[in-house]
């Protein structure tokens, strides 16, 4: 492991935080869902600490309990993203942007002058969305997986060829000669895919690192796997164990290897949630006083996940030894052995809960040790890259991350003193790339 260092992302959501109730914190600005200088101080601190990118995940659409939760993703990553670019100076932008309902030149286009605007940090989370809610905000039922996919494929490339299609050196922008542009370098791609075409070229130059960096999420299925193979420099995980993540990436690698490539080219991010408070009580003592209703609607689904059944009135009491010694770890839901060692630290039901078992990543909860002591465990069993942070509230979140855990991770020799360098690809460890790249074969 001599010399391997963890890659950190931040996720960028709603303004507020990952926990349902961060928006009614007491220290929260509830106007930070539309105040980008909120969101513009998130990402200011976690450039502080290093952070290689700020992720935003996107569904356009109004989903979920909004009447006591939030929209739980950012406004317009792209204009957000925009606006951030101007106030920071080394952290990246993977933007989420869909593959099935945006035209390739329009993403071309918009990631390429992000690209170009924050000097060589932008990024594409290439999604095909599924999400019967965002599909019918574009008039359309939700297509399947193939379909999806195909047209995937071919965005990709045409994105990708748009953005080589500015050649590195047409820009000659001679005041003396009069002459801006060799248009004999500006060359058409001429695409004509199934789903999409482009006659291009763009009319973007080249960024400090050529093009966007091209990411992609999602669970492995073979049709992801093979689009991350052929096109992705990252692969945004949802991962519960090490055994599942050091799996998962194996799977990514291989994928890429299939495709190629280097596997050492696709960077593998495991989810990580976060509490960093002083002590673990403290920590669940202001998880639950946010929770709100979802912890209660959630106790009876942990007596499935370990298979008991839990009184009501129990529900504040640690398990008998009884309970302990009939529990057992679902093999259907690795989340069920996360909240059976949990309960075997003697906690009750509620305060399981708490430690956010049943969330939509692993959560840690307590001192910056807890966090730094994950990460390390899962980095260095070759789980994964690097973690994509979501801080319970931002509001002090990412600074206590910051400021705790982050000098940690360097005191232990995983996590890099300074960035690299200026642009997203070198922070990641990536090579350079402009236009597709040749070692892929068309489809
Ligand atoms: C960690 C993670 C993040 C994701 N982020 C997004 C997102 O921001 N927007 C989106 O539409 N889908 C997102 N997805 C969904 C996947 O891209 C994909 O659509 C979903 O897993 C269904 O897979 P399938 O299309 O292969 O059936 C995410 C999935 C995971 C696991």
């Amino acid at each position: 492991m001599t010399g391997r260092k963890a890659i950190l992302g931040l996720a960028l959501t709603d303004g507020y935080g990952a926990l349902a109730g961060a928006w009614r914190a007491p220290h929260v600005d509830a106007d930070n869902y539309a105040r980008i200088e909120a969101n513009i101080r998130y990402a200011q601190a976690a450039e502080r600490g290093g952070f290689t990118f700020l992720f935003t995940p996107d569904f356009p659409a109004v989903r979920g309990d909004v009447e006591r939760s939030t929209i739980s993703n950012i406004m317009d990553p792209m204009m957000q993203l925009a606006a951030i670019s101007q106030a920071t100076s080394r952290i990246g932008f993977v933007a989420t942007g869909s593959t099935t309902f945006q035209e390739p030149f329009n993403t071309a286009r918009q990631f390429k002058a992000l690209d170009v605007m924050s000097h060589g940090r932008a990024g594409w989370n290439a999604v095909t969305t599924s999400d019967p809610a965002v599909s019918a905000n574009y008039g359309k039922p939700v297509a399947e997986r193939a379909v999806r996919y195909q047209r995937a494929h071919e965005s990709i490339q045409v994105v990708q060829a748009l953005w080589g299609s500015w050649q590195e050196d047409a820009w000659i922008k001679d005041q003396t000669s009069g002459r801006f542009i060799d248009a004999s370098k500006l060359r058409p791609v001429n695409l004509q895919g199934e789903y999409v075409a482009s006659r291009g070229p763009l009319a973007i130059p080249p960024s400090e690192q050529g093009q966007p960096v091209i990411f992609t999420s999602g669970g492995p299925s073979p049709h992801l796997l093979q689009l991350a193979g052929r096109y992705a420099s990252g692969f945004i995980a949802e991962v519960w164990t090490i055994e599942e993540a050091r799996a998962q990436r194996q799977m990514v690698r291989d994928a890429a290897r299939e495709a190629g490539r280097d596997p050492d080219d696709i960077k593998y991010f495991a989810g990580l949630m976060t509490t960093v408070a002083p002590t673990v009580r403290e920590g669940l003592d202001r998880r639950l006083a946010l929770a709100g209703d979802v912890i209660e609607a959630r106790l009876p689904h942990l007596g499935a996940l370990l298979g008991l059944h839990i009184e009501p009135s129990r529900y504040d009491e640690p398990l008998t030894p009884a309970q302990l010694a009939a529990a057992h770890a679902s093999p259907l839901d690795p989340r069920s052995s996360i909240a059976l060692d949990v309960a075997r630290e003697g906690w009750s039901p509620r305060d399981i809960l708490a430690h956010g078992v049943i969330d939509y990543h692993p959560t840690t909860v307590g001192p910056a040790e807890v966090h730094a002591d994950h990460l390390q465990k899962w980095f260095e069993a070759g789980a994964a890259d690097g973690f994509w942070i979501s801080p319970d509230i931002y509001e002090d979140g990412v600074d206590a991350f910051v400021d705790q855990v982050v000098p940690l991770l360097r005191a232990r020799g995983i996590y890099p003193e300074h960035y690299a360098g200026a642009t997203l690809r070198e922070n990641l460890g990536v090579p350079r790339q402009y236009g597709p790249d040749p070692r892929i074969k068309k489809q």
